[in-house]
């Protein structure tokens, strides 16, 4: 990229999320990522620049490692001309869903992370002219804690994701509760899995969004945004599945459609041959946390029909869900567990501020960072560095917990030998993929104590709800075991 000669006009909006802003290169396949910040709380370019690098870093000595070499896609720290960062976001600004314009794109220090556009297969120079669907997903947390450290009973049972919902919908957030579960969809059992990503495909909220040729064409923007269309979906899937025969038209059609597209994407999600080292981690000595959430209308429903024991495949190692998960269960204590020792770091810090540095909390994070988080006692024997490693170790699962998996799928031409790509089968198609995780950032310390007032209020809010609904006259908590067993027709 010739950082000298930007033209706003060959980028388009892309997408964000909380703290970045993504515009796409029309032609080429590359995006740029830029930082957001709150209005009025401008960063020194020296800072930004810093905070980049430190993504890459991360990226490159971390989560390469743990997730595997593949998966990982760092990037790099560009310098661009601030005329064409402002003209880029004048040009976005109307593109921009209103529910993140809290926070502007930042145009003063120039600096920004140029990536492969995951949206498309990862040819990087230029776009293939092959159509290319892409299915980004972001599963969340997909285990229940079993650390000791846990006070309130209900978080051995449901997972977080289940009882943040109730939250979300009461604050506004979203409409409705998604019967999404990320218990189901990381269970490696594929029809679990098939339930979580037809639940995704119901409810997208913030967890599924689904591009073709690069363009979003499923996904919610926030709790306004209109009911999601299947027979629209369908419409755009149809020439990927379906590519030469006359398949009808109208509902049959729809569900045919999402059918090949749900088994497509778990026949991707479990596949994989990229070894991290996250497979390595030998988590425990804890016993392992239940594998079935109690709040998933799936194994809710399965026990109303008195099938109380689900077949649990597990996840084979070497796909990128099984290794996500591995990383999030650096997280052993909880941040019930975690926020004591979280203190302890603080008094330290209070203490000798000068020490923070040393202690790398904001970085470098380099090799001696991560060989430090391969440390998984759990016997505190009262130090700073023990607190330092499970606090490190804590930042590292939630940054996993919050990642995005993009999948990008391009059909298979009929010389397709010279291909290197895997190739996923479908009934009537064959696709050549990748798989790939974005949003890598690693979670700021400053968030723990945050994370903790909000673990609090998410249970406690949970716990209300759940009194309530069993205080409900009998009439109504029928009506929902109904809901249950309806949601569970074949797919
Ligand atoms: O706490 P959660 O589980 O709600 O996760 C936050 C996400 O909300 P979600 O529940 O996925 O809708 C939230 O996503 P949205 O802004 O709601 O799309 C962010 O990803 C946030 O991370 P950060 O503060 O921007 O680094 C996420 O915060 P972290 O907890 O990962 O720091
Ligand atoms: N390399 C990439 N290629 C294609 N699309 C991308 C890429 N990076 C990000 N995106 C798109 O931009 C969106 C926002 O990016 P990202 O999730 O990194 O933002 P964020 O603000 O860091 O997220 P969060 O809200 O979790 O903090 C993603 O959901 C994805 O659709």
């Amino acid at each position: 990229m010739d950082q000298g000669k930007m033209d706003e006009n060959e980028w388009g909006y892309h997408g964000e999320g909380n703290k970045s802003l993504v515009v796409a290169h029309a032609q080429r396949c590359v995006v740029l990522r830029f930082l957001k910040f709150p209005p009025n709380r401008k960063k020194a370019s020296e800072e930004v620049f810093q905070h980049l690098q430190n993504i890459v870093d991360f990226g490159k000595n971390v989560m390469k490692e743990f997730l595997g070499e593949n998966y990982v896609h760092c990037g790099e720290v560009v310098q661009l001309p601030l005329d064409f960062v402002k003209q880029l976001c004048l040009k976005i600004q109307s593109e921009r869903p209103e529910s993140r314009c809290d926070k502007d794109l930042d145009t003063l220090s120039g600096y920004a992370l140029c990536l492969p556009n995951l949206a498309r297969l990862q040819t990087y120079h230029f776009a293939e002219h092959r159509p290319i669907l892409c299915v980004e997903i972001k599963p969340k947390c997909g285990f229940i804690p079993s650390s000791s450290a846990v006070t309130h009973e209900m978080k051995h049972k449901v997972c977080r994701y289940c009882m943040h919902q109730h939250l979300k919908v009461a604050t506004g957030k979203w409409k409705q509760i998604s019967k999404y579960c990320p218990l189901d969809l990381y269970s490696g059992n594929k029809q679990r899995m098939y339930f979580a990503l037809k639940s995704l495909l119901q409810e997208a909220q913030n967890n599924l969004k689904i591009f073709k040729n690069g363009e979003l064409i499923y996904g919610c923007k926030d709790a306004r945004s209109p009911a999601v269309d299947w027979r629209e979906l369908a419409h755009h899937l149809k020439p990927f599945f379906y590519p030469s025969n006359g398949l009808a038209s109208g509902p049959h059609c729809a569900r045919a459609v999402i059918r090949e597209l749900v088994r497509v994407i778990t026949r991707v999600l479990l596949s994989g041959s990229d070894k991290g080292r996250a497979s390595a981690l030998k988590l425990g000595p804890g016993s392992p946390g239940p594998c079935v959430c109690e709040a998933s209308p799936f194994s809710r429903s399965l026990r109303h029909q008195g099938k109380s024991s689900l077949e649990h495949s597990g996840l084979p190692k070497g796909c990128l869900l099984y290794q996500t998960l591995q990383v999030q269960m650096l997280d052993l204590l909880d941040i019930e567990g975690l926020y004591p020792l979280y203190r302890r770091v603080e008094r330290y810090l209070e203490e000798f501020p000068e020490q923070r540095k040393a202690l790398q909390i904001d970085g470098p994070y380099d090799e001696a960072f991560y060989q430090k988080l391969l440390d998984l006692s759990t016997e505190d024997d009262g130090t700073v560095a023990f607190a330092l490693t499970k606090v490190q170790q804590y930042r590292v699962a939630m940054t996993a917990k919050d990642c995005s998996i993009m999948i990008a799928l391009s059909p298979c031409l009929q010389d397709a030998s010279s291909d290197q790509r895997p190739v996923v089968p479908a009934s009537r198609s064959r696709f050549a993929f990748s798989v790939s995780v974005l949003d890598l950032d690693l979670k700021p310390y400053e968030s723990i104590p945050h994370q903790y007032r909000l673990d609090g209020k998410i249970v406690s809010y949970y716990s209300k709800a759940v009194r309530a609904k069993d205080a409900a006259p009998v009439s109504a908590r029928l009506k929902e075991s109904e809901d249950c067993t309806l949601v569970l027709h074949k797919v």
